[in-house]
């Protein structure tokens, strides 16, 4: 709970003798404000103290500072807030709000502050919209688009009060917004009175929505906070100046303008009055009796940070207008408003999730198809983000729907309710006048006024308070009659008339029952059965849609999932492929190990066997040598080719280097072959070496012409060659 910040500003006298012109004048010392005899002695009970109190010499720099910069910081840290301008016309409202070139008003700075505050903040980021209208005459004017005129006041959930068709212009500078508020102030009511020259004829808000949210940090994690939107807003209001028609002069439209601003302000003290009462006997705060109130409620007792100015003016012809603001000013000081951040929970945190999930497929999917089926996820996360974002809205259209049935359920019932109280009353008055006391009766136009104006009022109910009790028909009349209260304006014409105003100003609670809104229109409830059935029709159309938008939901579940199966799928294809692909690399290394083995063991054994020859120079010497060469040759050979894609080449696909070392070895093969042909040496079937040889049997002895000793040795050893060759390819593969 927090209470109101509560100002009063004294603007320089006119001309100074005025200000004091004999009589009494008003002095201000730090927080107070009391009214002197001219003499000097101050007069009892005429003496008031608030949160601030600023003199003739303040500037509005000074004022802003002290009274609004806490509210502007609080509405970028996302806490409702509003400042406005109270007091008697020519009192310095419009020149507290607005300023002068010099020394610019409260809207000015708190829009350059807001900027750059914004600025300054790089954890969230903000969206912010201005919107300016005016309430000349008890209508709503748009003052940034001159077309938007008589706007109606809605209420829903999401928005609470609002203005229906309110133009609100997204901006991102301060200067942005000064350029918007210069345009409305062209369309702004101003009229001439006698008291002041630029009189403004219409209440202006000035209204900045402030919307913020955390930014993303990058790093995925996905704080709660992050998907927190908070939304503020901000109203700087500049009132019309309550007025005495004998000091301002005003007739025809003037006059016209002077009532409803009277009767506006009227009902705004009624509130504060009421407020100001706290506690139990509080009971109906009249905020639907006027379109200021019903805009203002949140300030007044709501969920904002709120501080009034009320400005005065030190002439003492002005001291009773003074008294009566000071006392305004005295009651909405006891007033307590109940300030919390406002922060809306969105679906941001399912569309989070659903964000990191699709991100984590994305990087599942890298290297296989990834590129076809990320535009694939691109394509289901605009077409999920869709139907959430749909989903979302016609839940909320239903939600809307069954609320307002349960209103208008309930609007009948309390109809009924009344009219029972209303009979039960009309009874007891009859039997009491029976019993000669007296009570006032009530016309049957008076009657069906009140009910009018509780089937409006009850029709929005506003979420922040308590429902009205069921008695209160009874306590509202019933306080109208109370002798403390004011006598009451018996017509709105002579309604802003000096007895009234007087009354006004000295704090008296009227009794709204009596005065007509002109303009009002009843909101009238369609037939039951009608509305019903076509609410009925509505809802099972919205229930229709709702289903459809289930299965399309449902269908896009179930594509994901086929598409985490596929990835899995492909993940476990790739896995395979990988090993394989592993260990055929492996191969040339295994190929090279064996070569290099058998090629030890191909020695090892030729060494053995040359031990055993005595005779070095002997045929069988050379040709185990020789042997051991080609052999040794051949693996080296072998070996060479395996060794390439070990370091990290392809299979040479170039023949031209193996064929010439296998051209090498045919030619070593050859000369060994011919050198261990013995010349003089016989074959075992007698057939002469020395003769040419012709035939099948001699062209053999050409190619293996060796002893009988040699042969079996040659074999022996190719045997051998060979099978080191098979053993090293069986050991590889
Ligand atoms: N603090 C101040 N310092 C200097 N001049 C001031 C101050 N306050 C008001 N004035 C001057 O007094 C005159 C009336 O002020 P202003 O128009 O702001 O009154 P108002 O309360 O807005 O009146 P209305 O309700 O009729 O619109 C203006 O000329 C304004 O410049």
């Amino acid at each position: 709970m927090e209470k109101i910040c509560v100002a009063v500003r004294v603007r320089p006298a006119v001309n100074e003798e005025s200000s004091n012109g004999g009589g009494a004048f008003w002095k201000v010392e730090e927080n107070r404000i009391s009214l002197y005899r001219a003499l000097g002695t101050p007069i009892s009970g005429l003496s008031y103290a608030f949160d601030h109190v600023f003199d003739q010499d303040s500037t509005n720099a000074r004022v802003y500072e002290l009274l609004t910069r806490d509210i502007i910081h609080a509405a970028v840290e996302g806490f409702n807030g509003t400042a406005f301008a109270y007091g008697q016309t020519s009192s310095g409202k419009t020149y507290t709000m607005n300023g002068c070139d010099s020394d610019p008003g409260i809207i000015h700075r708190a829009v350059k502050d807001i900027f750059e505050e914004t600025k300054m903040r790089t954890d969230r980021e903000f969206l912010i919209r201005v919107s300016y209208m005016e309430i000349y005459n008890e209508e709503i004017n748009d003052l940034l688009a001159v077309e938007n005129q008589k706007l109606p006041i809605h209420e829903s959930l999401e928005r609470g009060v609002f203005v229906a068709g309110l133009r609100e212009e997204v901006v991102s500078s301060a200067e942005q917004v000064l350029g918007l508020l210069q345009r409305g102030e062209v369309n702004r009511h101003f009229g001439e009175t006698n008291m002041n020259v630029r009189s403004s004829r219409s209440h202006t808000i000035f209204r900045m929505v402030i919307e913020s949210k955390g930014k993303e940090t990058g790093s995925g994690d996905a704080s709660i906070s992050d998907d927190v939107i908070r939304v503020s807003v901000l109203n700087l209001v500049d009132l019309a100046g309550s007025e005495r028609i004998t000091k301002t002069g005003a007739d025809g439209v003037r006059l016209k303008e002077g009532k409803h601003i009277n009767k506006s302000l009227l009902i705004l003290g009624n509130v504060i009055n009421k407020l100001s009462e706290g506690g139990k006997q509080r009971g109906h705060i009249p905020y639907r009796d006027s379109k200021l109130t019903r805009i203002l409620q949140p300030a007044l007792g709501g969920n904002a940070k709120t501080s009034i100015i009320c400005t005065l003016a030190p002439e003492e012809i002005h001291i009773e207008e003074t008294k009566g603001t000071l006392q305004f000013a005295s009651r909405a000081k006891r007033i307590t408003n109940c300030v919390q951040v406002n922060e809306i929970l969105t679906d941001a945190a399912l569309l989070k999730r659903q964000k990191l999930e699709i991100e984590e497929l994305r990087m599942k999917l890298q290297g296989s198809r990834a590129e076809v089926l990320e535009q694939e996820i691109l394509k289901l996360r605009n077409d999920m983000l869709k139907y959430e974002l749909e989903h979302e809205k016609l839940a909320r259209e239903l939600e809307e729907e069954r609320r307002s049935q349960r209103e208008r359920d309930q609007c009948i019932r309390e109809q009924e309710m009344k009219i029972e109280t209303l009979s039960s009353l009309e009874t007891f008055s009859r039997s009491s006048r029976g019993s000669g006391q007296e009570y006032t009766k009530v016309s049957p136009n008076e009657e069906s006024s009140v009910n009018n104006r509780f089937s409006e009022g009850d029709a929005f109910s506003t979420p922040c308070f308590k429902a009205l009790p069921k008695s209160f028909v009874v306590s509202r009349s019933h306080y109208s009659n109370q002798p403390e209260c004011s006598p009451l304006p018996d017509t709105l014409n002579d309604f802003a008339d000096e007895d009234t105003w007087m009354k006004m100003n000295k704090g008296y609670i009227a009794d709204l029952d009596s005065l007509q809104t002109p303009a009002r229109k009843v909101q009238s409830c369609p037939s039951e059965e009608s509305s019903t059935e076509e609410y009925k029709q509505e809802i099972q159309s919205l229930r229709r849609q709702l289903a459809v938008v289930s299965k399309e939901r449902d269908d896009l579940k179930r594509q994901q999932a086929e598409q985490i199966s596929l990835n899995n799928q492909l993940i476990r294809e790739v896995a395979v492929l990988q090993k394989e692909a592993s260990d055929i690399h492996e191969i040339p290394q295994r190929m090279c190990a064996s070569i290099v083995d058998c090629k030890n063991i191909y020695e090892d054994v030729l060494s053995v066997l040359q031990s055993f020859v005595a005779d070095e120079k002997c045929t069988t010497a050379k040709l185990l040598s020789d042997t051991k060469d080609i052999g040794t040759c051949l693996f080296s050979t072998l070996e060479s080719h395996f060794a390439n894609p070990i370091k990290g080449d392809r299979f040479s696909t170039d023949k031209s280097l193996f064929n010439k070392q296998c051209n090498h070895l045919c030619e070593k093969l050859k000369s060994t072959i011919s050198s261990i042909v013995v010349p003089d040496a016989s074959f075992h079937d007698g057939d002469n070496l020395s003769s040419p040889p012709y035939g099948f049997k001699n062209k053999v002895a050409a190619w293996f012409p060796v002893s009988k000793f040699n042969l079996p040795i040659f074999f022996l050893l190719f045997t051998l060659i060979i099978s080191c060759i098979i053993s090293s390819w069986n050991s590889v593969f």
